[in-house]
């Protein structure tokens, strides 16, 4: 099957306001399905659980569960990390960490069609991330500390508020620590996208937990 178009990827980018990180688990697909019904418009497999990365076929496994979720509820699929992985699953999106390959290393083994977003962690890597080349969106955190991420100082809204201030018309996600009763504050900071991981993964019920994100996420 066809990818989508960068065109069609772009628009989609545009509207999305909810981005759910995951790990891989047994009921990988159901979990997904779930999640989009409630409202995700973009699923990265993330998997660093015991702080190491998946098995190349492990990964590709989960990602295709995911790509076939993704189709159904029509979402974006996210790659992190490794270029070689989102152009071998034809991904949507590939997300760039600071230490992670330089975009135009990655735009060479992806091509041009995929989006590349890139995590940010202060002012002047927002700032970088707001211009630099080949980067179609940028996420801003963490905005509280998180067991999701241990051991990464939080900026805290404080960084959301100055990425707002930037008034950038490239797409930003804040994230880090976000849940249903905090998502008001990050509002009132100036984000209007945000990235998840524990506020729907550790919900009793995924799809209510996406759904009542998404509702304040407009
Ligand atoms: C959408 C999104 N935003 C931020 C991150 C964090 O990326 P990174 O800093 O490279 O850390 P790891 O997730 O790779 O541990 C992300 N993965 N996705
Ligand atoms: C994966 C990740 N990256 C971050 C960053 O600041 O770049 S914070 C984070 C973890 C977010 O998980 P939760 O929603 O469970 O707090
Ligand atoms: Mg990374």
């Amino acid at each position: 099957m066809p990818g989508l178009s960068g065109d069609e990827i772009r628009k989609r980018l545009d509207a999305a306001r909810l981005y759910l990180c995951t790990g891989d688990r047994p009921d990988l697909a159901e979990f997904a399905d779930a999640a989009l019904a409630g409202g995700v418009d973009i699923i990265q497999l993330r998997d660093k659980r015991d702080g190491a990365p998946l098995e190349a076929r492990q990964e590709l496994a989960a990602l295709e569960i995911l790509a076939e979720a993704c189709a159904r509820h029509g979402a974006l699929l996210a790659v992190n990390d490794r270029a070689d992985i989102a152009a071998a699953v034809d991904a949507d999106v590939l997300h760039l960490g600071q230490d992670d390959l330089p975009v135009p290393l990655a735009r060479r083994v992806i091509g041009d069609e995929p989006v590349i977003g890139r995590s940010t962690h202060d002012r002047p890597q927002a700032e970088a991330a707001a211009v630099e080349e080949g980067v179609d969106y940028f996420c801003t955190g963490p905005c509280w500390p998180t067991p999701t991420k241990p051991g990464r100082p939080a900026p805290g809204l404080d960084l959301v508020r100055s990425t707002a201030a930037l008034g950038t018309a490239r797409p930003w996600f804040a994230i880090g620590g976000i849940d249903a009763e905090r998502l008001p504050e990050v509002l009132a900071a100036g984000a209007s996208r945000i990235v998840v991981v524990r506020a729907i993964t550790e919900a009793e019920d995924p799809a209510a937990a996406a759904r009542a994100l998404r509702a304040e996420l407009g």
